[in-house]
């Protein structure tokens, strides 16, 4: 049950959330505004009334934490004090249906869920977005003042409209926005094993039309997603497991360092394109437990790598098109652009193929000479080594590895260095702080990056300002489910607004800016607010959790300690645009940035 008040303002269809603790200051907002000036709070002048003593206001609201209705709904609850309520009946101020914003999830259509308010209650837009099928598409530019790519702040931008919960069309279905932490708890922590995720279409459509099928693990669901998902649970979600890896990816850390060095002052694209280039060689070297050679001088020039990489940056580029709706013809036939990303996944898998091909002959040597030791950290050979798994699998497993942890990573990198950059006195601590435990050569083992709080408090930081990914997860509800009070029935999507969660003031002091501070605790475990731990979640949440998420964090520390070991970032100017981000589909900047890198003393 939660306490969160629920207040409709007059004239409007949607409903807005206050917390409890916020809530009197809302009120009293109302007051203060300036009737010259329109109102969003009040359709009506606020001088119709008398202001109240704060007081009254302050118990009011914060003792009973619900509201009578003073419109003309029918529910009668009232706890506001009578005087208060012919008050606002008289001004019109805002007026507030009484709901209890219950979330639960019910097995059967009794009780909790046949008293819930009835799903189309729920607020939606209207007009031409409400249509099915084309919808949605009205709810972007021209049509609105946001692009596709601005999906996050459009969905934030109608929580603000419409609420905590409000629904948009899906084909002819709806699907349902939330952000109440309490629904997420409701969503996110449903006992089912395996929670169902909308597959890629671009997979589905590649697996329907090949005769061989390969199956991305982003794609899957149902058992067949826990039979791919469970062996790399035990490889990749284990800190120790990920800790095996320090000293080969640090190395493509210190590349990548030397590299943005040597080529600072170039195109600014030349130097996003080696985020990119870090990236897809950190989870490389996991995956295939070799260099793949994409930071070195000629990954431009030599045939093989330069088709690597295209095949890696077009794979995903493709799929960010299909997520953002640009592409649709891709459905019907062969299109041009279906050919060409089925070219890039191709040379993927052929590469990969080659990969596992030569790793088995490795096994086979080793174990003729008695040198395979099958729990050596090698992430290829213990894939091989694992029985449930056929070749197929692997592809599909390396696909999906290399595939969601290339772009991802790039991107939240840039927008780390683009914070350190644009605060310099929080890179000047995290340098500081790298610096006392490694020195100016030493190496980022695991007992040193326990001690590194402040830089692994700024990456965490930078992934809450720049939440990376553009709404948050998404799940299929397996079960009826009351959301803020209303009936979701079984099988509606339900998309959870973590993007906007992670900038609101509901859960963030000063949310705008760059405070790594935050995250630190005090000598008594304590930090300076309590921070719910369903206002962050970048990596998702729940079995679905993003797989890579520990080798991700790890790569971003690797690339800030390395860099700032013998670097200062800075940028070649700052203009106020460089601030933009887009999203790829990860939020990453909007221009190429010009960073710099100068020596430190
Ligand atoms: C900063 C970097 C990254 C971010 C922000 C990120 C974010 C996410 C998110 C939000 C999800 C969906 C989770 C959910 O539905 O609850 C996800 C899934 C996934 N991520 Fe990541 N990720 C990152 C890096 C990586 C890396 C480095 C890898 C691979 C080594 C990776 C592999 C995957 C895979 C395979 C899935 C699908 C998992 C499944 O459905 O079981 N990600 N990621």
């Amino acid at each position: 049950m939660s306490c969160h008040c629920v207040v409709r303002l007059a004239g409007s269809t949607s409903d807005r959330l206050l917390k409890p603790t916020t809530c009197s200051a809302w009120f009293q907002k109302c007051w203060s505004l300036d009737k010259s000036q329109p109102s969003r709070y009040s359709t009506q002048p606020l001088s119709c009334f008398p202001k109240p003593a704060p007081s009254t206001w302050q118990s009011a609201c914060t003792r009973q934490h619900r509201f009578a209705s003073l419109s003309s709904s029918s529910r009668k609850t009232t706890f506001l004090p009578t005087s208060l309520m012919t008050e606002l009946h008289r001004g019109q101020l805002c007026v507030v249906p009484v709901r209890e914003m219950s979330s639960t999830i019910t097995e059967d259509d009794s009780g909790a869920y046949k008293a819930a308010l009835p799903f189309n209650k729920i607020p939606t837009t209207g007009g031409l977005s409400a249509l099915p099928f084309i919808g949605p598409m009205f709810l972007f530019k021209p049509f609105s003042p946001y692009p596709v790519e601005q999906y996050g702040q459009a969905i934030k931008n109608l929580h603000g409209v419409h609420g905590p919960i409000f629904r948009l069309r899906r084909g002819k279905d709806w699907m349902v926005f939330f952000e109440r932490l309490e629904d997420a708890d409701i969503v996110f922590r449903s006992k089912d094993a395996n929670p169902y995720r909308t597959p890629l279409m671009l997979d589905v459509v590649y697996n329907k039309r090949s005769k061989v099928p390969i199956h991305n693990l982003a794609t899957l669901n149902g058992p067949e997603w826990k039979r791919l998902r469970s062996p790399l649970n035990a490889r990749m979600n284990r800190p120790r497991s990920v800790t095996h890896y320090l000293p080969a990816q640090e190395q493509v850390a210190v590349d990548f360092a030397d590299r943005l060095y040597s080529l600072q002052g170039s195109d600014p694209k030349v130097l996003t394109d080696v985020f990119f280039c870090f990236a897809t060689e950190s989870v490389g070297v996991v995956c295939f437990n070799k260099r793949l050679g994409f930071l070195d001088e000629n990954a431009h020039t030599d045939a093989s790598k330069k088709k690597m990489l295209w095949a890696y940056k077009h794979y995903i580029r493709s799929i960010s098109e299909v997520i953002f709706g640009k592409r649709i013809l891709y459905r019907l036939y062969e299109d041009p652009f279906y050919k060409e990303y089925k070219r890039a996944k191709e040379t993927i898998i052929e590469h990969s193929r080659h990969c596992i091909q030569e790793a088995n002959e490795e096994i086979t040597r080793r174990q003729k000479e008695g040198t395979f030791d099958p729990d050596e950290p090698n992430f290829l050979l213990s894939l091989l080594a694992e029985k449930t798994l056929d070749d197929q699998d692997i592809f599909g497993t390396i696909l999906s590895l290399m595939g969601a942890g290339s772009d991802s990573t790039a991107c939240g990198l840039q927008l780390l260095f683009y914070a350190l950059a644009t605060n310099p006195d929080k890179q000047e601590k995290v340098a500081e702080e790298v610096l006392t435990h490694m020195g100016r050569d030493g190496q980022l083992t695991a007992p040193v990056l326990d001690k590194l709080s402040y830089m692994t408090a700024a990456v965490k930081e930078s992934m809450r300002l720049y939440f990376p990914v553009p709404t948050g997860s998404e799940r299929h509800l397996e079960t009826n489910t009351v959301l803020s009070g209303y009936q979701v029935p079984k099988g509606t999507v339900g998309v959870f607004n973590a993007f906007g969660n992670a900038t609101s003031p509901l859960y963030y002091h000063n949310p705008m800016s760059f405070s790594p501070e935050r995250w630190l605790r005090d000598q008594g475990g304590q930090r300076e607010r309590d921070i719910n731990p369903l206002a962050y979640i970048p990596f998702g949440i729940g079995a679905r959790i993003c797989i890579g998420r520990r080798f991700a964090l790890q790569e971003l520390y690797l690339a800030a300690a390395k860099t700032l070991q013998k670097y200062h970032i800075g940028l070649k100017e700052d203009r106020p645009e460089f601030g933009d981000t887009t999203f790829t589909p990860f939020q990453a900047p909007k221009h190429p940035l010009p960073f710099t890198f100068e020596l430190r003393q």
